[in-house]
Order: structure tokens, then C-alpha cells, then sequence
């Protein structure tokens, strides 16, 4: 794939913003809006294969028997780009999640000042909070001040500490940091390692040594939302020097919609697995493609789900709702498909009075409380933290 992907993404999305803007959909401005994002594709390089596939999904979903009169066109448009999407964004790969009753090892990298030391911490004290026993490693010999700073993080989420002030070898750090570690029990040992630049080769050479002598089981790439039109060079370099196994995206409490995530997942083949939305240690979220795919192209916040779903009292309503569903036996996937399918035909049903909320929000909303994960975490995190919906 070309290092113009990040354009299509936004060409896509510029699409999608005009289609916003358009009250009354008919077939012609459906095939227009298709081949905008197609040709948009195929002008950045993009694989002729990858496009066409691209093309059949957003057609498939697009099915004309189900475009009547009575359809909401402009909605359906929308559900078959946001699908398409969220494809874009998801490249089918579970994220890396440390193991209870086993040694973790995990190696952060990022391009300078991406929030790579913040996300360390932030990243610690969430499984902390899960019943892991972290340790923070520092690695960073480069910029001035790294140590003092992991320390305080360290000392704040009450997590141990390793790192040499005046050592000049990160390899060496990292090494005896994780040996250490790992001779104390600590089931979750997170490196932070220097910042880097695509410019920098003499940084982007380091990673490799460092990550082949502590042979982390995963490699997390921190960037930062507003990297924009960079993000599918800068990833791009960092994956030619490593294996990338989950990326993290910071800032996105400020004006960056982070968009940049796309090319960034496209460019490393590697799913995103937290969204960092502010300075503070608990400000990082785990990431749904779906929620956040809304928030790019305007069409919900981020947090939106929960929000909503507290909003419209849902609880009070989701057992009957869900029993109505899927009937006596709780299954997840089932329940799953007939969310799907009831959020195609969702607006429809909503002004007929026979939906009590949306669908969509309620299953997000359901992920979420299961922190992510496949179907059957989100389950057996169902059956402990919303009993209610069991009967
Ligand atoms: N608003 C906001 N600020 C953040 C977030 N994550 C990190 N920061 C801030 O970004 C700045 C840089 O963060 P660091 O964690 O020092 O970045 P770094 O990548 O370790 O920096 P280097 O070691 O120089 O590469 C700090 O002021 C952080 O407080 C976030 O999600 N939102």
C-alpha cells in the first residue's frame, strides 16, 4: 500500500462530510458517492485488489432491494461507509493483552513528545487495576529528564521504578531492568524507551538492539492524534525497524480527531488498542473501531455511547429488551446480529415506538463494560458486571 493511504482515508471522509450535507439521497448520488471513494483510492496508489474489495463492501451493503421508497438513503449510505471503515481501521488482529500467571514484557516506542512516558503509566495503572503486578523500566538515555519523570509517574500510581540517571546504554537498562524485574515476580514489565523520529536514524536504529536483547512480548507504538498527514511515513519507519504489536493514539482531548490512526493501522498492520484523552493517569480509554470511526467523520463523540445510553435509562429497559432478542438463552453472538440488524432498520423502527433506544449505543455500551475483547470477554464481563441483563 502507498504512503499516500493516509489521503484516501480522508478523501473518504470529505465524502462522507458532503454526504452529511445532502437532505435527499437517490440511487445516482449513491453510485457517485461509491465511486468518489473508490477513485479517491485508486488515485493514491492504492492496491487495484484492495479498492475493488472496498467497492464490493460498500455495494453489498447497499443492497437496492432494501433502498425502497420508504428507506432513509443518506442513512444507509452512511452505515455502508462507516462499515467500510471501520474494515479500514480494524485489521482483524487482536491486540496484545498480557497474561495472568505469566511474565509480560512490553516495550513502548513513539516519535518525541507523542505521550509514550505519560501512556506508560497510564497504561501500568490500568492493569494494575486489573489485579497485575506492574513495573516501569526507564530506557530513555536520550532526552534529559526522561528518568526523573518516569520516576515521579512511577511514584504517583505507585508502580516500581528501574533506571540508571547516568547510564548512556539503553540496552544495558532495559536488560538488567527486565532481568531484575523478572527475577522480583512483576508479571507486567513495561520499557519506555527513547523518542524517536523517522529523521533520526541513530534512534530508530537503537529499537532494534534493545527490543532483540529483552524480547518483549509486545511492541507498543504511541502516537500522537495530531500527526495528521504524517502518521503513514513515521509508522511505516518505526515498522521497518520492529514488529509492532498494538498501537495507542494520545491527545484526543484536544481538536485532533485522529484521523491519522488509519494510515497508522494500515501502515503497521497493527490494531489500536487504548485512545489516551488527557494528561491525567486514568485518562485512556480501550479503543472500539465503531465509536471511534463515529467521532471521525462527526457522526458521535467517542464517549457518546455511555453517555447516551445513562441518558436514555436503559438499564431500567435492557433485560425485557434483550430477552425480547435473543430469547432464553444468553448468547452473545446472537444478540450480536440481532443488535446488527435491528440498527439497520433502527430510525425506522425508532419512529414507529417499537425500539426503545438505540441499539448500537446499547451494544457499544455493553463492550465497553466488558473493556473491550472478543465476544465471549464481553460475555463473562456481562454475567459479573450486568447481571440485570441475565435472567
Ligand atoms: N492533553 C493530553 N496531553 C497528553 C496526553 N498524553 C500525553 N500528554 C502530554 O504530552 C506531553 C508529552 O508527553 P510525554 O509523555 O512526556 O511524551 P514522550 O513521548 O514520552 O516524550 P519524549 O520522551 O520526549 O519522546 C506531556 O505534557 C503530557 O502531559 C493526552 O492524552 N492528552
Amino acid at each position: 500500500m502507498s504512503t499516500t493511504f493516509y489521503r484516501n482515508v480522508y478523501g473518504i471522509v470529505d465524502t462522507f462530510i458532503k454526504l452529511g450535507t445532502n437532505l435527499i439521497l437517490d440511487d445516482k448520488t449513491i453510485d457517485t458517492v461509491i465511486r468518489d471513494v473508490t477513485v479517491a483510492l485508486l488515485k493514491a496508489d492504492v492496491n487495484a485488489s484492495y479498492v475493488q474489495k472496498l467497492r464490493d463492501e460498500v455495494k453489498s451493503q447497499l443492497d437496492p432491494k432494501r433502498i425502497t421508497e420508504w428507506a432513509n438513503k443518506r442513512y444507509l449510505v452512511r452505515q455502508a461507509i462507516i462499515q467500510s471503515l471501520i474494515k479500514l481501521i480494524d485489521p482483524g488482529i487482536p491486540p496484545f493483552q498480557p497474561k495472568k500467571g505469566k511474565t509480560n514484557v512490553v516495550m513502548f516506542i513513539g516519535l518525541q513528545g507523542s505521550g509514550k512516558t505519560t501512556t506508560v503509566a497510564k497504561y501500568a495503572r490500568y492493569y494494575q487495576r486489573k489485579g497485575f503486578k506492574p513495573a516501569l523500566i526507564c530506557a530513555d538515555t536520550f532526552r534529559a529528564g526522561a528518568f526523573e519523570q518516569l520516576q515521579q509517574n512511577a511514584t504517583k500510581i505507585k508502580v516500581p521504578f528501574w533506571g540508571k540517571k547516568d547510564e548512556i546504554d539503553p540496552l544495558a537498562i532495559a536488560e538488567t531492568g527486565v532481568d531484575f524485574m523478572k527475577q522480583e515476580k512483576f508479571d507486567l514489565i513495561i520499557v519506555d524507551t527513547s523518542g524517536r523520529h523517522k529523521q533520526s536514524a541513530d534512534l530508530l536504529n537503537e529499537m532494534e538492539p534493545v527490543a532483540n536483547a529483552i524480547k518483549p512480548d509486545a511492541i507498543v507504538l504511541v502516537m500522537d492524534s495530531y500527526i495528521g498527514h504524517y502518521a503513514y511515513e513515521q509508522a511505516a519507519a518505526f515498522r521497518s525497524k520492529v514488529k509492532i504489536g498494538s498501537i495507542i493514539i494520545t491527545k484526543l482531548d484536544g481538536h485532533a480527531k485522529g484521523g491519522g490512526a488509519l494510515a497508522a493501522v494500515a501502515a503497521t498492520n497493527s490494531p489500536i488498542l487504548f485512545l489516551g484523552d488527557g494528561e491525567g493517569f486514568d485518562a485512556l480509554r480501550v479503543f472500539t473501531p465503531s465509536s471511534f470511526i463515529r467521532s471521525l467523520i462527526g457522526a458521535g463523540d467517542v464517549g457518546a455511547p455511555v453517555d447516551k445510553i445513562e441518558g436514555l435509562n436503559i438499564t431500567k429497559k435492557a433485560p425485557d429488551m434483550i430477552m425480547d432478542l435473543v430469547g432464553d438463552k444468553f448468547c452473545m453472538k446472537a444478540l450480536r446480529s440481532k443488535l446488527e440488524t435491528l440498527h439497520d432498520v433502527g430510525p425506522v423502527y425508532r419512529r414507529m415506538g417499537r425500539i426503545p433506544a438505540d441499539v448500537e449505543c446499547m451494544f457499544e455500551y455493553l463492550r465497553q463494560q466488558a473493556g473491550g475483547g472478543s465476544d465471549e470477554d464481553v460475555a463473562e464481563r456481562i454475567r459479573i458486571f450486568c447481571p440485570f441483563l441475565i435472567r
